[in-house]
């Protein structure tokens, strides 16, 4: 099994698309059409039943894919995620309990921050990419900036609010390696089985 850095997942593509899957079959064709479209790094929320069972099916029906979880709010689904075939992890939020057990596995995970505190915190523990959520409520593009001034070595993925109209302005940031959104995954037609529609909105984001 390939073991990644959070910074290899983080460039494999630009957009990390922030993936709710009612079941299996759902998600097997969702992550082929994200693949197909050039989109590579698939974030699996922890938010429905299927998620789990989904993360297996999609490591071993979508070999060209980096499956990861997110979501993830506490130790026991830290471990589930892991244990489901998750090759990276992603949490809204960090704690002390998940900034702990994330150091117990060799797979890269992503706590989010919010302000200089959080990354601090972050820091103590030995992590250096992070999510930044929800990223425009939070300040957006400037906040980012203003955080490079004493941070300039920290990497972020974005994620919250964005969209087709204002990615470009976070990936044109040097603490930017990639944005999280759902905008490339629209309900709609995840639900429709639209497949070849989610391809093109893969196929549209570029770096
Ligand atoms: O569940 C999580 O762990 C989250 O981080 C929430 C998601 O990232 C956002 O729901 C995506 O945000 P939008 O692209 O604005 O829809």
């Amino acid at each position: 099994m390939t073991t990644y850095t959070a910074a290899q997942v983080m460039t494999a593509t630009p957009v990390v698309p922030v993936i709710v899957v009612d079941n299996v079959e759902q998600a097997v064709n969702l992550g082929k059409a994200l693949v197909a479209g050039g989109v590579p790094v698939l974030e699996v929320t922890l938010r429905t039943d299927a998620a789990l069972e989904a993360i297996t099916a999609l490591r071993k029906e979508v070999p060209d894919a980096i499956v990861g979880a997110g979501t993830v709010c506490s130790r026991a689904q830290y471990i589930q995620a892991v244990e489901a075939g998750s090759q990276f992890i992603i949490s809204p939020g960090l704690t002390p309990d998940l900034l702990a057990v994330g150091k117990e596995y060799d797979i890269p995970y992503l706590p989010a921050v919010a302000t200089i505190s959080d990354i601090l915190l972050g820091l103590e523990y030995g992590y250096d990419h992070f999510k930044f959520f929800p990223a425009e409520v939070n300040g957006g593009v400037k906040a980012l900036k203003a955080f490079s001034g004493p941070m300039p070595h920290i990497r972020f993925c974005p994620t919250g609010g964005i969209n087709e109209k204002n990615y470009k302005d976070y990936l044109a940031l040097e603490s930017v390696l990639c944005v999280g959104g759902s905008w490339i995954v629209p309900t709609d037609l995840v639900q429709a089985g639209n497949w070849d529609e989610i391809t093109e909105l893969a196929k549209s984001v570029q770096q």
